[in-house]
C-alpha cells in the first residue's frame, strides 16, 4: 500500500478522484441552499414550527431545486463509475501523461457540466461536457479490459 502510495499515477488518480467527489458532495449544500431561498422543502419535520397554512406552501417541489436535484443524480451516474474504473486503470500502469489527460479531461468535463446545469447555459453545452466525461471512462474501461482481460 506504501508503495502504491508513491506511484505517481496512482498519486494524480487519488488526487483527481478526491477533487471530484468534493465537487459531487458540495451539491447537497447547494440542494439545501436552493431549497431555502426558494422556500420548498420535502420533508414535514423541515418546516416543523409553522402554522399548517405555512407548511402548505412550504411543502412543494421548486424546478430550481428539482434541477440541482438532477444535476447531483447525473455526477453520481458519471463519477461512481470514474472512480471505479480510474483505480482499476491507475493499476494498469499506463503512462503519466496519458493518465493526467485522462483525469483531467474527466474533471474539467464535471465542472462543465455542473455549471452548464445549474446556470442554465444553451444545449449543447452540457450534453457535450457529458460525453466527454462518459468518453474518457469508456476510454479507461478499454484499456482495463485489454490489459486484464480473463475469462
Ligand atoms: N440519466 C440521464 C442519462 C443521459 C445523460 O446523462 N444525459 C446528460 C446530457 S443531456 C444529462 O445531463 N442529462 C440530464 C440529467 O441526467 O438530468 C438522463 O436521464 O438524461
Amino acid at each position: 500500500m506504501a508503495q502504491l502510495m508513491e506511484d505517481e499515477v496512482f498519486m494524480a488518480f487519488t488526487t483527481y478522484a478526491a477533487i471530484v467527489t468534493v465537487k459531487m458532495m458540495l451539491m447537497g449544500p447547494l440542494t439545501a441552499y436552493y431549497r431555502i431561498t426558494r422556500g420548498a422543502f420535502s420533508n414535514e419535520e423541515d418546516v416543523g414550527r409553522k402554522s399548517a397554512e405555512e407548511k402548505k406552501k412550504l411543502l412543494k417541489t421548486h424546478p430550481d431545486v428539482e434541477r440541482v436535484r438532477r444535476c447531483h443524480q447525473n455526477d453520481l451516474e458519471n463519477i461512481v463509475p470514474f472512480v471505479v474504473v480510474g483505480l482499476l486503470y491507475a493499476l494498469t500502469g499506463p503512462d503519466l501523461s496519458t493518465a493526467l489527460l485522462h483525469f483531467r479531461i474527466f474533471v474539467g468535463s464535471r465542472i462543465l457540466h455542473t455549471i452548464a446545469y445549474v446556470c442554465i447555459l444553451p444545449q449543447p453545452s452540457r450534453g457535450l461536457s457529458y460525453i466527454t466525461g462518459l468518453l474518457v471512462t469508456f476510454s479507461m474501461a478499454h484499456r482495463v479490459l485489454s490489459t486484464v482481460l480473463f475469462f
